[in-house]
């Protein structure tokens, strides 16, 4: 195990480092740290660091792999976007600091370069740091395994700000189907979006994305069999919760052996 949250003279108090500060979900990260007296911020970067985010200084991205070291924190948050989220993630790896990560829109090498730097820290990443996506997700396997042959369609809605479509937690949310229906032919057919002559095929889980104005961020999945349908909907009505969440997951993560880690093991913990 590294170093625990407890273990630096000033019990349960642990010492966060923030990428992304002045992002959306950045600072909103260290507005709910500055509500939580057992959460220290000892950093905070972003690219473009030219104002104070919640009372707190932020220091230039480059500085990263100095801070990492210097101000010996006990986990870093990270929500960016890809690349800058793999780069931190290689840094935090060097200097044995475990990593939490909520950004989304990896490719598949991005996907490998985390797998890699989690041999050498701890590392979770969650599409979803709300508990009720969580829940979702066990109730998404449990409606498909009991409606087989029923259709899927998927829609998630958020603001107009998102940059990566589909969401990463529909695709989570896909996976599990996926994991769930596939047959040892293979796995169900993704069709996003229709038009044209587009008929539904019927094993096809079509997923839809919509993007407008400020939603934080909303997934449906609707079942639908002949004669009846079921929804399952989470709707986040505020980014606070995705903090939240994220906070909880650093301080389970602090002082763990370096490996993968999943938001479900913090739920459950
Ligand atoms: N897992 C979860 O629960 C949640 C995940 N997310 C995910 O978190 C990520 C961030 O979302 P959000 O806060 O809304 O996005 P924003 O665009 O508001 O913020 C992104 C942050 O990353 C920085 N950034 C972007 N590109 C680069 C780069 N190339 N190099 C350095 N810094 C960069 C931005 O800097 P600058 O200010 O200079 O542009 C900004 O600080 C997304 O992937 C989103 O899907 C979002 C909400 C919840
Ligand atoms: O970008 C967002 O805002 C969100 N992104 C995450 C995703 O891609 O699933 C989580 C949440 O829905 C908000």
């Amino acid at each position: 195990m590294t170093a625990t949250a407890s273990d630096d003279g000033v019990p349960g108090v642990l010492r966060l480092g923030v990428t992304g500060a002045t992002g959306r979900m950045g600072r909103e990260v260290l507005a709910a740290a500055a509500e939580r007296p057992a959460v220290e911020v000892v950093f905070a970067v972003a690219r473009s660091p030219d104002e104070r985010v919640a009372e707190t200084d932020v220091d230039p991205d480059a500085d990263l792999d100095a801070l990492a070291v210097e101000r010996e924190p006990h986990a870093v948050v990270d929500f960016t976007a890809p690349n800058p989220a793999t780069r931190y993630a290689a840094a935090c790896a060097d200097a044995g600091v475990p990593f939490v990560t909520g950004t989304t829109g990896f490719d598949a090498s991005q996907r490998e370069a985390l797998r890699a730097a989690s041999e050498s820290t701890p590392l979770l990443h969650a599409a979803n740091f709300s508990r009720g996506v969580a829940v979702l997700d066990h109730l998404v396997a449990e409606a498909v395994r009991r409606l087989p042959g029923y259709d899927v369609e998927l829609v998630e809605t958020h603001h107009n700000g998102k940059r990566d479509a589909p969401s990463g937690t529909a695709n989570r949310l896909v996976e599990t189907i996926e994991t769930t229906r596939s047959t040892g032919d293979g796995a169900p057919e993704r069709v996003h979006g229709r038009a044209g002559d587009a008929p539904r095929e019927p094993d096809e889980i079509g997923v839809h994305s919509v993007r407008a104005g400020s939603i934080a961020g909303e997934h449906e999945l609707l079942l639908a069999g002949d004669g009846e349908d079921v929804t399952l909907t989470h709707r986040a009505g505020d980014r606070r919760i995705f903090a939240a969440g994220a906070l909880d997951a650093a301080a389970w993560l602090a002082g763990r052996d370096p490996g993968w880690y999943d938001f479900a093991e913090v739920i459950e913990a």
